[in-house]
């Protein structure tokens, strides 16, 4: 540590991150370092993107990080903190950029919230008020994509969060976009699986971000589901030519346009699926599995939650879920390694008179999403100006496999 210290004294840049997983996948959340920004939270993304990207690249890629790292930046002074909407807001980052919504990095950032007392990390931990009925409290966190009201358990009157019950959080007003899409793939070349097909079939909802939901049929992975050994090559290559058609396709903006705020309309997520449409309605509780692609051909670990938020909305939207029904999502990935328990998904609240729904299939919900998180460890980060990284550094596997396949 001496000569870490040492190193950040002769004028290296400095970041001390606290590290989480929420089954799996990694949250980095960035306490300290960071330049101050100002404005909306909105603006202070756009701020982030345009003047200190290379402090997200330097955290995030090779050599500090790896391609499948994610970010959550703090950010105490909001609109939303100003006006005592929301207690603290956040940024979240990943290999390529800055997302809307982040369901693993949120019921993190639930844990990390109550257990930190450092108030320049979190000026408003103070007001936090445990409901000693549940012994739980609420954090209002300001995510880009709005306000997202955080339930965590407590211990100790709420002096240290629970790890042995889930965190949950309430998002947005969530909806479906699109059922059975027809998608036109103009070069089926680049894509074998499809074996010729020009058309691939797809559903589109929003849960603080847009995503797309596939079937691994549709895919060409055939109809057994989705289930491991996959061909990860040829799925990698298979989704990153989808999602690179839709965001190209003019037919296809309609899905994902958001329909009061153009910043939150772009396609976020892929999530290739298990299609439940086949299963009985009346049934309590369900299990279901996904594999997420996001961001640069980045894999979620976990189940996703601004995804499980829309697959929920989804669900709801086209008869196939019940206000109050909990349903499991797993990822592919953290169900084969051992993770605990997916995420559950519940519809909690219909919102009919927020949004034009008139881009909608159905009415938009509140979704409940629920899941654990646990800490790794902390880091202090330096960046020396003799380091060629410095700026930032680099994904080895795009240099690789994305290079190849154009
Ligand atoms: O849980 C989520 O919503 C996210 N995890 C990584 C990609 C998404 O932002």
């Amino acid at each position: 540590m001496d000569v870490i210290k040492r190193v950040s004294q002769s004028g290296a840049y400095t970041i001390g991150v606290v590290e989480t997983h929420t089954i799996g996948e990694p949250t980095r959340i960035v306490i300290s370092g960071y330049p101050s920004l100002s404005g909306t939270l909105l603006e202070q993304r756009a701020q982030a993107k345009a003047q200190y990207d290379h402090i997200r690249r330097r955290l995030l890629l090779e050599p500090a990080g790896h391609a499948d790292m994610y970010g959550a930046i703090l950010r105490p002074v909001t609109e939303l903190t100003t006006s005592g909407d929301a207690h603290i807001g956040v940024l979240f980052c990943h290999n390529e950029g800055y997302s809307t919504m982040c369901g693993h990095a949120t019921i993190a950032l639930g844990r990390f919230l109550i257990d930190t007392w450092d108030e320049s990390v979190f000026p408003r931990r103070r007001e936090i008020r445990v409901d000693e009925d549940k012994s739980a409290a609420e954090i209002r966190l300001h995510a880009p994509c709005g306000l997202v009201v955080i339930t965590v358990p407590v211990v100790e009157s709420g002096q240290s969060s629970d790890p042995t019950r889930p965190v949950s959080f309430v998002n947005l007003p969530a909806f479906a976009t699109g059922r059975d899409v027809p998608v036109h793939i103009p070069q089926p070349a680049r894509w074998p699986r499809l074996g010729g097909r020009e058309t691939v079939t797809v559903d589109f909802c929003y849960g603080g971000a847009f995503t797309c939901l596939v079937s691994t049929e549709q895919l060409g992975f055939g109809k057994n589901g989705l289930k491991l050994p996959i061909d990860s090559q040829a799925m990698n290559a298979a989704t990153k030519v989808l999602r690179e058609v839709i965001q190209a396709d003019e037919s296809c903006q309609q899905y994902v346009t958001h329909p009061m705020h153009k910043e939150l309309s772009s396609l976020y997520t892929l999530i290739v699926v298990d299609k439940d449409e086949g299963r009985p309605l009346e049934k309590s509780t369900g299990v279901e599995t996904g594999l997420c692609y996001f961001a640069a051909q980045q894999i979620d670990r976990s189940p996703t939650g601004s995804a499980v938020t829309a697959r929920v909305a989804h669900a709801y939207a086209i008869g196939r879920r019940h206000m109050g029904q909990p349903w499991t999502y797993h990822s592919l990935v953290s169900n084969s390694v051992g993770g605990q328990g997916g995420f559950v998904g519940t519809p909690v609240e219909e919102v009919s008179d927020l949004y034009d729904t008139k881009s909608m299939l159905g009415t938009p919900v509140r979704v409940k999403v629920e899941g654990y998180a646990y800490y790794v460890g902390s880091h202090t980060f330096v960046a020396e100006k003799e380091d060629p990284f410095v700026e930032g550094g680099f994904l080895f596997d795009a240099l690789t496999y994305h290079g190849n396949d154009k």
